[in-house]
């Protein structure tokens, strides 16, 4: 064979150079034509300047729809951009996920869905059933949890859908530079035809509107804190408690209602006014303080419910929460609301402003007078250093957030401590905190109040047509607030309940007699348990812990008293021996009373 003769590489009439070129622009071309020529007998080559003109108009076409598809998005078409550290992300969701059964999304008939969980839905489950022991009632609860209602929300990419007889476009997706799975990085657009974005704004107000109806009788508490590490900080809505009444918190009658008072004038649009003509700043900060479970936390929870106000819960004592993220936390506040900051003194912003910075220890470290007594100035600005390198809120830091120059306007701000001594005076002074609340150790009255919260029954118990459980010992929850009308219902409902449940029902079958001295016999037993408990020794918590383990049996409760004393009292003793022998780990145990 020849060694010189060359086997055809190419087909039709290119050379081999322009076969080569066209490999590189069109990858496979040299053994596609090459299979279509020896198959077919198809000269590609020959069509090759219909293709390429093909190619160059639909790559131009492309490039124009593009354009044309830009411009008409730019000049016919609203457009709203959703981000997910914006509340409205969190409405539009809601929104969707409880779209009827004709939807694009949902089948879902998650109307009744409540993501929080909802303790009337399990008292319907365990009252409405015909049986109401505890072990089918469960069985039903556990069964309905198995089968949660899903929700259906749209995927990423693009969705159509028609909204008041207007289509609507949909576009959920994630932003470029994060994780897939960093969910912060989220964002949904939405658009309708025409440059007026009514519609959409229709939209968003109808999903407000089912947010907030969902939250209509809840406290809404949220927590600001970070999606993801190296994510922002932000508020997140972490849930939606029914209120605690203001009656359940145990305290001095006057100073609650001085609290509340306090909070209800700061509120009035008069005083904002007046704040606003004289140049005072409005804001209002209260002071917390007390052993642990002394009912800090529940009062100002008990607050937010009463005054329908949404609670902000932060953690000062978070490593991750520089002043900056603090700053912005506090701009994102909305006008009227509570700011709860728990525990101010274990947040290294004690006293001890040029020492160590909470990430290293949430200890008090004690510090020259000088810089004690000092609100501001040279040593705050040290210790603002400090934080700045290693993390964490300073206290120079969390004066500037709560009264300084760009500091926020109109929240309430309060703050919970076990050791107001070990606050800064600075932190203190008026402006700051107006207002101070002392918690202490229960008194006799306190004890009694205790006791006949925990053993009678209160009106929400017996909704619902429920009779009040009343023992044949006598020893039975009964109605805290007896009145004719409230008797008149009550019995209503044992009358009913008599006719679903014979035997049962029948026992707690009672007048208003029975009624009233059965009052009479809880008052008699808490003025017996407040005999046995020493007033000023214990917390509120305390009790109620105690009592909630005799909860159906307030003898049983009082007989075992002394004995419980006797075993709480030891328990300290050893814990304040073992405190005082064990040097304590730098950090550990502040902020906690030896209750
Ligand atoms: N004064 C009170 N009245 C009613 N309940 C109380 C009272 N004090 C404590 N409790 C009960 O004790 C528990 C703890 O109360 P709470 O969290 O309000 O205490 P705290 O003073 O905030 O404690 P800490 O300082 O540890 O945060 C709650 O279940 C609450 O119902």
């Amino acid at each position: 064979m020849d060694s010189n003769q060359t086997i055809p590489t190419t087909t039709g009439p290119l050379s081999t150079t322009d076969t080569a070129m066209l490999e590189v622009l069109v990858p496979g071309y040299g053994f596609v034509s090459r299979i279509l020529m020896s198959y077919l007998n198809f000269d590609v080559s020959a069509y090759l300047q219909v293709l390429v003109s093909l190619a160059v108009f639909g790559a131009t076409a492309r490039y124009a729809l593009f354009a044309l598809w830009a411009h008409f998005n730019e000049f016919f078409v609203s457009r709203a951009e959703i981000r997910l550290d914006d509340e409205t992300f969190h409405y539009l969701m809601f929104w969707i996920s409880r779209i009827k059964t004709n939807s694009y999304w949902s089948d879902s008939d998650s109307d009744d869905e409540d993501l929080d969980g909802d303790e009337d839905d399990e008292d319907e489950t365990f009252n409405g059933g015909k049986d109401a022991s505890f072990d089918s009632y469960w069985a039903r609860v556990t069964t309905r949890d198995k089968y949660k209602k899903m929700q259906f929300t749209p995927s990423e990419g693009c969705h159509y859908f028609w909204y008041k007889n207007r289509p609507l476009m949909l576009e959920r997706e994630h932003r470029d530079g994060g994780m897939w799975y960093v969910m912060n990085n989220e964002r949904i657009f939405l658009s309708c035809l025409g440059r007026n974005p009514t519609v959409l704004k229709e939209l968003l107000a109808e999903a407000q509107q089912a947010y907030v109806e969902r939250d209509s009788n809840r406290t809404v508490i949220y927590r600001g804190s970070r999606f993801a590490a190296g994510q922002s900080f932000a508020w997140y809505r972490c849930m939606a408690r029914l209120p605690r009444p203001l009656s359940t918190v145990i305290l001095d009658q006057e100073q609650k209602h001085d609290f509340l008072d306090d909070i209800k004038e700061y509120l009035h649009p008069r005083t904002r006014r007046w704040y606003t003509n004289r140049g005072i700043p409005y804001r209002r900060g209260y002071l917390l303080y007390g052993p642990p479970g002394t009912g800090k936390t529940s009062l100002c929870f008990a607050a937010a419910g009463l005054l329908g106000l949404k609670l902000y819960l932060l953690d000062l004592n978070s490593t991750a929460l520089d002043e900056d993220s603090l700053s912005s936390l506090f701009s994102e506040l909305p006008r009227r609301c509570i700011v709860l900051l728990e525990d101010v003194d274990s947040a290294g912003i004690t006293k001890s402003r040029t020492a160590k910075s909470p990430s290293t220890s949430t200890s008090d470290t004690p510090t020259s007078d000088a810089t004690s007594k000092d609100g501001s100035a040279a040593a705050a600005s040290t210790a603002a250093k400090e934080g700045d390198k290693k993390g964490g809120i300073t206290l120079s830091g969390l004066l500037n957030v709560i009264d300084g120059v760009a500091a926020s306007e109109g929240r309430i701000l309060i703050m919970t401590t076990n050791h107001v001594e070990k606050l800064d005076a600075a932190l203190l002074r008026p402006g700051r905190v107006d207002m101070k609340i002392a918690f202490g150790y229960t008194s006799e009255a306190d004890i009694k109040e205790l006791f006949t919260s925990i053993y009678a029954t209160m009106d929400t118990d017996i909704a619902r047509n429920r009779a009040p459980a009343i023992h044949s010992n006598g020893s039975a929850r009964l109605p805290t607030n007896i009145s004719a009308g409230s008797i008149a219902k009550t019995e209503g409902g044992i009358i009913q309940n008599s006719e679903e449940n014979n035997g049962e029902v029948k026992k707690e079958k009672t007048n208003l007699q029975d009624l009233v001295s059965l009052r009479s016999r809880i008052s008699d037993l808490a003025s017996e348990f407040a005999a046995v408990i020493p007033s000023g020794e214990f917390t509120a918590a305390e009790i109620q812990g105690y009592l909630l383990n005799n909860k159906e049996t307030p003898e049983l409760a009082i007989k075992g008293a002394s004995e419980w004393v006797q075993t709480t009292r030891d328990k300290k003793r050893a814990m304040d021996a073992e405190g005082e022998a064990e040097p304590k780990p730098e950090g550990e145990g502040e902020g906690r009373d030896k209750a």
